[in-house]
């Protein structure tokens, strides 16, 4: 996959002032974006963030998932450390993309869980690919990094693509009554860390 880099300019948070730094997946015209506080080409190791599209929980306030905490708590870190970057990959619904993702929800109010539902409607239990993140962190100088999440297939996936993750970050942000169920099938079916296990 190649991206190419289009634009940087200022933005201002909550959390303090980041760079967004917009890029054009060559193959799919997707458009992702990476937030950067600091020095982040210094060779250092960076605290990263690679967070994947979630409309509903990162835009519209949904409880159905972790994600928009996970959002909100990645920056404050980052901002905490006055140092890092923030990969924002417009990878909706694990890859499946928002229209699938609400079918998938659909049959979730039914009974499946995450995995059965995407099962169901004939995609893999993860569709992501992370490889638009290599020519991205290339552009941005960016050596070794330090990263945020639970999944260790993650790290893997970053491992093997030649991004060097030197470490792994929990980033846990308590359940509530309506994404327990999903937290809990992260943990059984897709190999997430479980809060307390760490
Ligand atoms: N297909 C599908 N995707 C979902 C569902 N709930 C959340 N997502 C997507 O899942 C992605 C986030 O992945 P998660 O499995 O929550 O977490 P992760 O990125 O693997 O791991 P962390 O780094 O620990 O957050 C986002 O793209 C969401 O849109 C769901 O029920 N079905
Ligand atoms: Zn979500």
């Amino acid at each position: 996959m190649t991206a190419r880099f289009i634009e940087s300019s200022r933005l201002p948070t909550k959390w303090g002032e980041f760079h967004i730094h917009g890029f054009e997946d060559t193959e799919s015209n997707k458009e992702h974006v990476v937030l950067t506080m600091g020095d982040v080409s210094d060779g250092q190791p960076v605290l990263v963030r690679v967070h994947s599209e979630c409309l509903t929980g990162d835009g519209l306030f949904s409880l159905r998932c972790d994600c928009g905490t996970q959002l909100e708590v990645a920056l404050e870190a980052i901002a905490r450390e006055g140092r890092g970057a923030l990969f924002y990959l417009r990878q909706e619904g694990r890859g499946i993309g928002l229209l699938n993702k609400i079918k998938a929800y659909k049959l979730q109010d039914a009974g499946a869980d995450t995995v059965e539902a995407n099962e169901r409607l004939g995609f893999g239990a993860d569709m992501r690919d992370y490889s638009i993140l290599v020519p991205m962190i290339e552009h941005l100088g960016v050596k070794t990094v330090r990263l945020m999440t639970n999944n260790p297939r993650k790290v893997e996936a970053l491992n093997e693509m030649g991004v060097s993750v030197v470490e792994r970050i929990a980033l846990h942000t308590g359940s509530n009554p309506h994404n327990e169920k999903y937290l809990k099938t992260k943990v059984g079916k897709l190999g997430h860390m479980r809060e307390g296990d760490e």
